[in-house]
């Protein structure tokens, strides 16, 4: 079954997220890919992927996403928060990591994590 996968990052963890997603390129170029706004927008030209862009993350992307997950389309998310800098939007980004421990999710929210997250995936795909 095609993995269906959320990639949210905060500003300075942007730089990350893409290194990331070149190094699981080929991966996740077969998986069903889901994004905040500016998180997807530098996927899409920077990666090469093809991923479905909700609204940026302070207008509302982490809620979409959230109800997305809710409602069962949402396999993992890996997303990475930027622990240092105060979000205008907090409660939304802890309405969406709350719903993953809700609904027993998988979500990845620091490099470490992501990768573990994203090799058994990948490990698992291969299978
Ligand atoms: O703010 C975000 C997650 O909380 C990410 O939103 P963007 O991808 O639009 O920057």
């Amino acid at each position: 079954m095609t993995c269906r996968i959320a990639l949210i990052a905060h500003d300075k963890k942007k730089d990350d997220m893409i290194a990331l997603a070149r190094e699981y390129a080929e991966f996740l170029r077969n998986c069903k890919l889901y994004a905040t706004g500016t998180t997807g927008g530098r996927l899409v030209k920077e990666v090469g992927l093809e991923v479905e862009r909700k609204h940026s993350g302070p207008l509302g992307g982490d809620l979409q996403i959230g109800s997305m997950l809710v409602e069962g389309h949402i396999d993992a998310i890996i997303f990475l928060r930027d622990p240092m800098t105060p979000q205008p939007h907090e409660p939304d980004i802890n309405a969406l990591v709350r719903s993953c421990d809700v609904h027993n999710v998988a979500c990845a929210t620091n490099l470490a994590t992501a990768h573990l997250v994203l090799s058994q995936l990948q490990a698992g795909a291969a299978k």
